[in-house]
């Protein structure tokens, strides 16, 4: 029987180091609300409150290091945290604090999204926090989840996919590239690549949704895929478990009308549309 079937189980912990959104779609919300779709408790950080909607980002403020600090070590005083992830961190200063804190090692994985712009096209990173991310906090990784432009972002050079996800893996952690639809004409599949230190890049690939509820999807992702590293799954099969829940949860959301632009994904609200009924 797994957590989410036997609600009488202590869960797993996972702490979520994230920016705030307040439309409730991206950021520490859709994190919190994962890893409880997922059987995790969630403790949260936020390193930066954003004012927010389905329609756009319209301001940004990001907290001191010094409240960031103060928050993971409240947790981490007494919360047995089993995953780590860390989202949208703001500045070089909290990089650097996630890096010195909470680096990837075997009882306690990190996830790194490294959020550098929303999908509205705001920027959430600027180039001080891509170089933090490259130089200190990516070779301390143990899953890195970024999107193609952050990845040529991060590298600083324009590639394809595959080799992409490959280039960043040369920094000593395991990638997964992740992929919606191309915009490059219709398409009915989504591949995102998986790419571990020292080997051949593997896609993993999985059915487009036509859905206009998306935004969050990356954090509802790479949150996943801290929650099933919280569970004790190998980082292989959680890629796998995050990219099927981010797909189940983008199908349930499909008929929502939330906001008048890329409303949220259900996390919670919805059942599976897994034909299986399978735990996701
Ligand atoms: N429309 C979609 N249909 C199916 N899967 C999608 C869709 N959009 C994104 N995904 C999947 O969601 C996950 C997060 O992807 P992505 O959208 O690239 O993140 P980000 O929000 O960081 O850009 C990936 O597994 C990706 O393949
Ligand atoms: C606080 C916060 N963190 C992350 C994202 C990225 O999410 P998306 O790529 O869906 O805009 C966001 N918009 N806001």
């Amino acid at each position: 029987m797994t957590a989410r079937q036997d609600p009488f189980r202590t869960p797993p912990v996972a702490l979520t180091v994230a920016g705030t959104d307040s439309g409730g779609a991206a950021g520490v919300a859709a994190d919190l609300t994962t890893f409880a779709a997922l059987g995790v408790h969630g403790a949260c950080a936020v390193t930066a409150v954003t004012a927010q909607s389905t329609v756009g980002v319209h301001s940004v403020h990001v907290l001191p290091p010094a409240e960031v600090r103060a928050q993971v070590t409240a947790v981490l005083d007494d919360l047995p945290v089993a995953a780590v992830k860390a989202g949208m961190l703001g500045s070089p200063e909290a990089v650097r604090l996630v890096a010195e804190s909470l680096p990837g090692r075997p009882g306690r994985p990190l996830v790194v999204d490294p959020v550098l712009v929303a999908t509205s096209g705001a920027v959430l990173g600027d180039a001080g926090v891509a170089a933090a991310y490259t130089r200190v906090l990516l070779p301390l990784a143990t899953v890195v989840t970024p999107n193609l432009d952050e990845a040529r972002t991060l590298l600083g050079r324009d590639l394809p996919r595959r080799d992409a996800a490959a280039g960043l893996a040369e920094l000593g952690c395991t990638v997964v590239l992740t992929g919606g639809p191309d915009g490059a004409g219709p398409s009915t599949t989504c591949v995102d690549w998986l790419a571990e230190p020292g080997c051949v890049p593997v896609p993993l690939e999985h059915p487009v949704v036509d859905t206009t509820h998306d935004h969050g999807t990356g954090c509802t992702h790479s949150a996943a895929l801290a929650a099933r590293l919280a569970h004790g799954d190998l980082v292989a099969d959680a890629a796998r478990a995050a990219s099927d829940f981010t797909t189940d949860r983008l199908r349930a959301g499909s008929g929502w009308r939330l906001g008048r632009g890329r409303g949220p994904l259900p996390h919670v609200h919805t059942r599976s549309t897994d034909p299986s009924g399978g735990e996701l």
